[in-house]
């Protein structure tokens, strides 16, 4: 979460994520269910190339169950290509990764076959952004907690294959890519989902810009969490207020404390309270 993304960063962690491709068969990139295009690294289809991939949409928890549904229909198209969506927390959809693991990799391990070479387990690295969920995947999928915290990008140290079942391997350290930052409706939806931390910006500019699009996608949610009729015509600061009010967000002289409404709402819609919301439309 902390990673200051400088292009030499960056170029780093380019080279070990293509370093590390090499050596497995298949790539578990995870991306956040609410945002499944703006927590992509804009590089990921040039960098895994024809690499079998299985893409993860977790945090399916919190997002809306249509939407999810929407992409994992576009995602499970191609032949290379499977999604599925996961509450890793819960472990629901866990057992998919690893039947879709073996369906894009059965090209491969045929034509090896073909030519004598047998191999028993498919190797796989978990890949995608920060926050994503990577390192509760790995710990998930192996039973225990293996990954390290503080493991970041361009600190080279000894990777391990570990079991997970009979037929899979995997890289015990996630490969660490960074976000499309340079999209301001995409950096707007990595702070909704907490992925970028508001205290690197303004609170209450993120939380009005939230509270607009709310209103527009999810009224009835908006409503019934906070108590308030949401007019055709809402307007961002008068529903901030109502958050202030209805979350007892208040200064001392009880006036409305509109920094700490705004904190409230985003951990409202961060941790699910607010119902299932997705930030990125097809
Ligand atoms: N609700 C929900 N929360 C999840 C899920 N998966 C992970 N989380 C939470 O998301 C946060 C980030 O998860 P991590 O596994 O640390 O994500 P990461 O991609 O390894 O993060 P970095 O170490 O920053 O790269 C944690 O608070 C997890 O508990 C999920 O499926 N559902």
């Amino acid at each position: 979460m902390s990673i200051q993304w400088f292009p030499g960063h960056m170029a780093k962690a380019r080279k070990e994520v293509l370093e590390q491709l090499k050596l497995v068969d298949v790539v578990l990139e995870v991306v956040d269910a609410r945002l499944p295009n703006s927590s992509r690294n804009p590089m990921m289809e040039e960098l895994t190339q024809s690499k079998p991939s299985v893409r993860i949409l977790a945090k399916a928890d919190l997002a809306d169950e249509m939407i999810t549904q929407q992409y994992l229909a576009l995602w499970n198209g191609c032949e290379q290509e499977r999604a599925v969506a996961v509450d890793i927390l819960k472990g629901d959809g866990i057992p998919l990764i690893l039947r879709a693991a073996q369906e894009v990799t059965a090209p491969v391990f045929a034509k090896l076959a073909k030519k004598g070479i047998r191999r028993t387990a498919i190797r796989a690295m978990v890949l995608g952004i920060p926050n994503v969920g990577k390192s509760s995947l790995i710990n998930r999928l192996v039973g225990k907690k293996v990954v390290k915290t503080g493991d970041k990008p361009g600190i080279t140290r000894q990777q391990q294959w570990i079991r997970t079942g009979k037929k899979f391997e995997l890289l015990d350290t996630p490969g660490i890519l960074w976000p499309k930052f340079d999209d301001p409706e995409v950096a707007k939806h990595l702070a909704w989902s907490g992925a970028i931390k508001s205290s690197v910006l303004r609170v209450d500019e993120i939380a009005l810009d939230l509270l607009s699009w709310l209103c527009m996608n999810y009224p009835l949610e908006l409503s019934k969490r906070y108590h308030v009729e949401i007019e055709p015509s809402c307007e961002p600061e008068t529903m901030l207020m109502q958050v202030a009010l209805s979350r007892g967000a208040l200064h001392h002289g009880g006036t409305p404390d509109i920094i700490h409404a705004s904190e409230l709402l985003l951990r409202d819609v961060q941790t699910g309270m607010l119902g299932r919301v997705s930030f990125d439309r097809l």
